[in-house]
């Protein structure tokens, strides 16, 4: 089966809502058409209104880098699912691993949001992946299905096919060091096989599973050559409009 790539850049803390607003208008009428590759702008929350705005009518698409999982409440700082559908926010990032360190969250929040951003029509990009320690404990194929499970939890068949799994190995995020094309294949295999010992292989075969991890304009293309990497998740070298363009275009071939 083929699936459609989908290429996202996650800006992290970057970007006032000025400049995220200047990148928007500079690449939404160049990006491919929705038809060949989705692509997605993962944003930070002050921006996402205006960039929503900003990208409507054009292929791209807009993220949030986080959600929570209740609708509304006590819950000082945080932005709820009602919140950003009501926006019209397309995809919510869930638990990259900056949030799992720094900001306490876990594989059962992962999947408390990965079910509420179902219940408001977001798809959930959900982060995986092994510190260096792990890798080289041989211990990543236990923390990636516990992981991936975890996630999947409570998730009927039909959403679990429309959710978007990024593997991104720890040691490789904003460090320069990227996983080889091959490892970081044989470890999207192993999610996708994770997937369908828990759906079946129609399921598996749709989901769509990114590689996140240094991934550059001249990296991307072995990347998506691979058999079971539909994407890329991008952090700094999404930042700029030609480099994010780039990434994109290596979809195009
Ligand atoms: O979400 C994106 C990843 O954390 C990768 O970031 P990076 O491309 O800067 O290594």
């Amino acid at each position: 089966m083929s699936r459609k790539p989908i290429i996202a850049g996650n800006w992290k803390m970057n970007k006032t809502v000025k400049e995220a607003h200047e990148f928007v208008e500079a690449v939404k009428d160049k990006v491919p058409s929705a038809d060949l590759v989705d692509s997605v702008v993962a944003a930070p929350f002050l921006a996402l209104d205006r960039l929503v705005a900003d990208a409507k009518g054009s292929d791209l698409k807009i993220s949030a880098e986080n959600v929570h999982f209740e609708n509304s409440g006590a819950f000082t700082g945080e932005v709820s699912p009602v919140m950003l559908e009501d926006l019209g926010v397309q995809y919510a990032i869930i638990g990259h691993s900056e949030r799992r360190a720094m900001f306490a969250e876990t594989d059962e929040t992962v999947n408390k949001k990965v079910l509420a951003s179902f219940a408001h029509h977001l798809i959930p990009i959900v982060c995986v992946g092994e510190t260096l320690d792990e890798r080289e404990g041989g211990k990543w194929q236990s923390v990636v299905k516990n992981q991936v499970t975890k996630a999947f939890a409570g998730v009927p068949s039909d959403q679990a096919a429309d959710v978007v799994v990024a593997y991104e190995p720890i040691w490789a995020i904003g460090t320069g060091k990227s996983a080889s094309s091959d490892d970081a294949n044989e470890v999207c295999a192993y999610i996708r096989k994770t997937v369908a010992d828990l759906y079946d292989e129609t399921v598996a075969a749709k989901v769509r599973i990114q590689y996140g991890g240094s991934v550059k304009p001249a990296t991307i293309g072995d990347l998506l050559a691979q058999s079971d990497i539909d994407g890329a998740l991008v952090g700094g070298a999404s930042l700029q409009p030609e480099s994010f363009l780039a990434l994109l275009d290596a979809v195009k071939g």
